[in-house]
């Protein structure tokens, strides 16, 4: 097997044991470049997630963009990542901006200096470093001839959609880091408090708070769908099913009660395929 191949490998391997919904989706596309090139950015981007998530190590994010800073001056950078990165280049970033590559390490260092967030606009902010500038290194691999306003549009909602899904349901699990994405000024008027998400104080209050962001997400999927027709049409159904089974996190939060304190809600496989069923365009 030539090393692309095995850089490759790596790169599935990775998005398969860290997403079961976005491996699911992807590992539909037929083009194999396609499908390898979306592996590729999964890796990038979990990686500098990992790096600040699972150690808080600043100077493993320094070098990661030093060697993002190599790679977009045409150095080489000898490691399976920037080595499959360099085949997606060749293959679909001919006069790509590289800043969504940037944005993403810059939403790293500020989970690294984390601020309170103290209202919805700031959440939206954070989530378009993290989140939107993911799909904007994936559109041009999905739509390469599709509008560029357009499809910027619609990385911006999904992103921002699927950003605040993760978010709720990583409630518990982010208070326990000391991270706290709740709008502060939305915890305010719900009167829902930070000692209550300490002791995961499940009460009207918080539904109330829920409920409110949930209902932003959900507006921004609305507006993402709305857009979907900007990829062709393998693309378009593909991108249909990560976001609708991504969205579906949501319900399954709130038919368990709320509970994001005692456990990792997910959508079970079965309504999964449910899913799939219902969203698929026959045309
Ligand atoms: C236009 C377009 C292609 C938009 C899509 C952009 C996109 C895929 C954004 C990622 C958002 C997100 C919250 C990922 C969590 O990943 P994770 O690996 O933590 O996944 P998990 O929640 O399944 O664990």
């Amino acid at each position: 097997m030539s090393q692309l191949r095995r850089d490759y490998k790596k790169c599935e391997r990775i998005i398969k044991k860290n997403s079961k919904t976005f491996y699911k989706a992807f590992s539909m596309l037929t083009n194999e470049d396609k499908k390898n090139a979306v592996y590729a950015v999964y890796a990038y981007c979990r990686y500098a997630d990992d790096i600040i998530d699972q150690s808080n190590d600043l100077a493993a994010l320094n070098q990661l963009k030093k060697e993002l800073d190599d790679f977009v001056r045409n150095e080489e950078v000898n490691n399976f990542i920037f080595r499959a990165l360099l085949d997606v280049r060749k293959k679909f970033y001919q006069d790509f901006d590289f800043k969504p590559f940037y944005d993403m390490l810059e939403g790293q260092y500020m989970d690294l200096n984390f601020k309170p967030i103290n209202s919805l606009e700031e959440l939206r902010n954070y989530a378009t470093k993290v989140a939107s500038s993911v799909g904007m290194m994936l559109t041009p691999i999905l739509a390469p001839n599709g509008n560029k306003e357009k499809l910027d549009l619609v990385s911006y909602h999904l992103g921002v959609g699927m950003q605040i899904t993760n978010i709720l349901r990583d409630i518990g699990e982010d208070y326990k880091i000391n991270r706290i994405y709740l709008p502060s000024d939305l915890m305010s008027k719900y009167n829902y408090k930070i000692s209550d998400l300490a002791i995961g104080l499940i009460n009207d209050d918080f539904m109330n708070l829920f409920n409110e962001i949930a209902f932003t997400a959900k507006t921004h999927y609305r507006i993402a769908l709305e857009n979907m027709d900007v990829f062709p049409k393998e693309e378009r159904q593909i991108l249909t099913y990560a976001l609708v089974l991504y969205r579906e996190i949501i319900d399954v939060i709130i038919e368990n009660g709320y509970d994001v304190f005692s456990r990792k809600q997910s959508v079970s496989e079965m309504r999964k395929i449910k899913l799939i069923k219902e969203y698929t365009i026959n045309e």
